[in-house]
């Protein structure tokens, strides 16, 4: 009875932990008992398909009722709509049918296979699909291929390969230089966009020799995605590691049976001896080191393990093997690295001082960047996804053959829409002032993430989602993703771009990044109820469903996956159209890389940012040192001011960001070419007042130490020094307090925003005249401090404007009314009759009747002439 209780908590627990609401939890396991697989199916699909007894269905059946009667209740359901009430009912039967499905799929995969087929049923086959279907291990021997002497014509022998293998029609300038440099023997680092074909790179030198490439990469899921594609091209690879339910493949894999081994980190650092064998055996051709920003304390995923990757030039050097004629070359990949990390790649990994650097655009000329500011909450929802409802949720209604026009809603496109946000106006100044007061947050953990728990990047099994590829047919050569990066700016191609501005989007299916687990469940479970063919995906949910999904998602059956970060690396699908962000990511080199999921097939897609521009973003709780506390913070930073901003390309920032210069104007396509920056505004006097403010403090403070030396002379005295001595100066000036002393000298300030000095601070910062003045890192300064700059523009006096493009917080604080933080704040504006008469204006419209009645209701329990006068009325009933 009593493990029966424990065994049930920890079922519970570990639901939550997937993201599902605690009610269904404990509801879930009080239906089917304690088993996880049972409780999820129970919630994802309710009663009707849960594999339970007849006589508990039935018993249960008033339960499940009330449950689901809940959920709807949450959710605003309009009239008409299609009813879809959970994630998993547009799998239908598919999940009960896994053994049949994976045998087409296996079936499939053979089928493409154009030479020698090698699919290893144990090598490639997650454990649990491997029961499921009781697929007999087979392996099919491999031919090794004779050593090829590649000669000045290697180009041709690769293109007919490449035809005839992969059926593309020819290499890219990229991986002509990549191939150059490996041929030559040299190490290389690879910088490419996003599904620009970086894989060929290290998958042809397999082909054109009889050599093994041994490629390191992070994730099960991506290893795994990749063997079965090379199966299916029929070229022998397999993956290690503890993703690998049969252990006999390591062995052949380390006798040379298979052209390319996938291996994690963590494996490769366990299988130095055996590789060297193989080395001095069938030989290896080439290190390739997939995704390799993770070796970078200033990359976005850094990875510990990733870092010891130096023991491949260590170990498998002239000096170590001295049968080797040179080092076995070393290729590093990655879609996103700034220089900071190439430079960290290259000395990490003892790369050769030689290393042929291959740097591509990172520029993706075919996706439509936008930002939208949104409260990101369940309250919008119904709002920030209605394209989506309108493209997946009633294309079903009028037909699939009829096309929509889903091109974006115009108001909705807006930074700053208005009544987005007068409504939560209350909420964000609240959250403003507790992001402000509370440094704490900026250095432990914040509570509403830990709540919900994030997906964070613990280690490779935390991945282990292995999943397929079943494309089942070549990409269209005529849309190669290289021809989309290598635009001009001629007027033909402009015109081009410029049609492509309001082009609908093709039919396709969506990605929504969120962080939390929590809302990847939530979302999807929204989008259901709208008809659309919506699932859940993070790396705490069961893994069969976390299979079903990618499979599903990869066969164009599921429309949009709600998921964390666990879906992005090594999702190569090539229509996704589009890719939302709900919720600012962590930085813009996971944005980046996120969003290259979209437009593979190098047709216009989407990549959409919704985030609270009004609210000061925090870091999602992981373990970091000090010094990766600070970077986190500054990749923030850098991901909040690329939201922030209104008036520069953000293909151009985006690419800017990674180090590239971008040779072009501007996309033309993002949602600040298409309307443009916002008017200019003259900031002179606000930035005058600001930066004197600033400085009065710094020499009071200086006076008050008694310490007046460098700026006593420069002292106007309106403020005594005696008064100076008598108060305490703190050194730095919080800025919120800085915009009380603005606000306390001139009233016709007090109308202006915190929200809008926050984004003027910004400003300040960037031209050069403040700097944050604590030594902590924080998202948006936090303790301006003047620069020389700033000396100099203090006292230049100057008379002359200061025009700005106002960023997206000023813009949304001018449509906001100005709150007052404190009473005494509050009580000083009353003075001026137009303050006043803003005042009562607004307090007359905020007033909701339905809210205030129920408050009202509420507080007259409270009083006593409320009691009375409920019971009089009770009485004369
Ligand atoms: N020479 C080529 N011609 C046409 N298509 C190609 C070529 N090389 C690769 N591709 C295609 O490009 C797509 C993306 O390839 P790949 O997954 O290697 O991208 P990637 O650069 O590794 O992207 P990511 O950084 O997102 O991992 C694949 O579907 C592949 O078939
Ligand atoms: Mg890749």
């Amino acid at each position: 009875m009593n493990g029966e209780a424990v065994d049930g908590d920890a079922v519970v627990a570990k639901l939550v932990e997937m993201g599902f609401e605690y009610s269904s939890a404990v509801e879930a396991v009080k239906v089917v008992g304690a088993s996880i697989d049972d409780a999820v199916d129970y919630i994802l699909n309710g009663p009707s398909r849960t594999n339970l007894g007849a006589s508990t269905s039935s018993n249960c059946s008033k339960v499940c009722v009330k449950a689901s009667g809940k959920r709807a209740s949450s959710l605003s359901q309009p009239s008409g709509k299609m009813q879809q009430s959970n994630i998993l009912d547009h799998f239908g039967t598919k999940m009960q049918t896994k053994r049949s499905k994976f045998n087409v799929a296996k079936d499939a995969l053979n089928a493409g296979s154009k030479v020698s087929p090698v699919m290893e049923g144990n090598g490639n086959v997650h454990p649990d699909m491997h029961r499921d279907t009781k697929i007999k291990s087979e392996i099919i021997a491999v031919d090794c291929p004779v050593e090829l002497r590649l000669g000045a014509d290697w180009e041709q022998q690769v293109s007919s390969l490449l035809r005839k293998q992969f059926g593309h029609a020819s290499l890219k300038s990229f991986q002509r230089e990549a191939l150059a440099a490996w041929l030559s023997n040299q190490d290389c680092l690879v910088l490419a966009a996003t599904g620009s074909g970086k894989s060929l790179c290290f998958q042809i030198p397999a082909l054109l020799t009889g050599k093994v490439v041994v490629v390191i990469s992070p994730l099960i899921s991506l290893m795994h995605d990749q063997c079965l594609k090379l199966a299916k091209h029929g070229v022998s690879a397999c993956f290690l590691g503890s993703g690998q339910p049969d252990n006999s493949v390591e062995k052949k894999a380390m006798e040379g049976k298979y052209g390319l081994i996938y291996v994690c980190p963590e494996t490769v650092l366990r299988l130095i001896k055996p590789l060297q064998s193989l080395a001095a055996g069938r030989g290896i051709a080439l290190f390739a080191i997939d995704e390799v920003h993770c070796v970078s304390k200033w990359g976005h995923d850094f990875r510990p393990d990733y870092r010891k990757l130096s023991v491949l030039r260590e170990n498998f050097s002239t000096s170590k093997m001295k049968f080797l004629k040179f080092d076995i070359p070393l290729m590093a990949l990655t879609a996103t690295a700034t220089n900071r990390v190439r430079e960290d790649v290259i000395r990490c990994l003892c790369m050769s001082k030689e290393t042929k650097i291959v740097l591509t655009s990172f520029y993706r000329s075919n996706l439509r960047f936008s930002v939208k500011h949104s409260r990101t909450s369940s309250r919008t929802y119904k709002k920030d996804f209605h394209v989506l409802i309108k493209t997946y949720g009633l294309r079903r209604k009028i037909g699939d053959n009829q096309h929509l026009d889903c091109a974006e809603d115009s108001d909705n496109t807006s930074v700053c829409s208005e009544d987005d946000y007068c409504d939560r106006y209350e909420d964000d100044e609240a959250n403003l002032v507790k992001n402000d007061n509370t440094s704490s947050r900026e250095t432990g953990l914040s509570v509403e993430f830990l709540e919900d728990e994030t997906d964070t990047f613990q280690g490779v099994d935390d991945w282990d989602v292995p999943c397929g590829e079943f494309h089942g047919e070549s990409p269209d050569l005529s849309q190669e993703v290289c021809s989309s990066f290598e635009m001009s700016d001629s007027p033909m191609e402009l015109e081009e771009r410029l049609k492509l501005q309001q082009k609908p989007l093709d039919h396709g299916p969506t990605i929504i990044y969120v962080p939390t687990r929590k809302e990847t469940v939530t979302i999807a479970k929204f989008l259901c109820d709208f008809g659309i063919k919506a699932a859940a995906y993070n790396a705490k949910l069961s893994k069969s469903y976390l299979r079903q999904v990618h499979k599903e998602f990869h066969e164009d059956n599921v429309e949009v996956v709600v998921a964390t970060m666990a879906f992005g690396m090594g999702i190569d699908k090539l229509n996704v159209r589009r890719i939302i962000h709900y919720g600012l990511p962590q930085s813009l080199e996971a944005y980046y890389q996120e969003a290259g999921r979209a437009g593979r097939d190098g047709k216009l897609a989407d990549c959409i940012l919704f985030a609270n521009l009004a609210r000061t973003p925090t870091l999602l709780p992981s373990k970091r040192s000090e010094n990766q506390l600070k970077l986190a913070y500054t990749m923030l930073s850098d991901c909040h001011r690329y939201g922030m901003n209104t008036a520069n390309c953000r293909a151009r920032s985006l690419v800017e960001y990674f180090g590239e210069h971008f040779s072009r104007e501007k996309c033309y396509l993002c949602d600040v070419c298409i309307k443009g920056p916002p008017e200019m505004l003259d900031v002179r006097e606000e930035a005058d007042i600001f930066m004197q403010v600033l400085a009065a403090h710094k020499k009071q403070y200086a006076l008050s130490r008694g310490n007046s030396g460098y700026i006593a002379d420069s002292y106007d005295d309106d403020i005594t020094r005696r008064d100076v001595k008598q108060r305490q100066y703190v050194e730095k000036l919080y800025l919120k307090l800085l915009v009380s002393k603005i606000r306390e000298q001139s009233p016709k300030y007090m109308a202006i925003d915190m929200l809008w000095w926050q984004g003027l601070a910004r400003v300040m910062e960037s031209k050069g005249y403040i700097k944050e003045g604590d030594e902590k890192a924080h998202v948006q300064i936090k303790y301006p401090e003047l620069t020389e700059r700033g000396w100099d523009f203090v006292q230049s006096q100057r008379e002359e404007s200061l025009y700005i493009f106002p960023e997206a917080d000023m813009l949304l604080a001018g449509r906001k009314r100005r709150s007052f933080s404190t009473f005494s704040e509050w009580g000083k504006g009353w003075a001026d009759p137009e303050i006043r008469r803003q005042r009562l204006g607004r307090r007359r419209s905020n007033r909701k009747p339905r809210e205030r009645k129920s408050k009202g209701f509420k507080a007259s329990q409270k009083t006593v002439r409320g009691r009375l006068s409920k019971l009089l009325k009770l009485k004369s009933k």
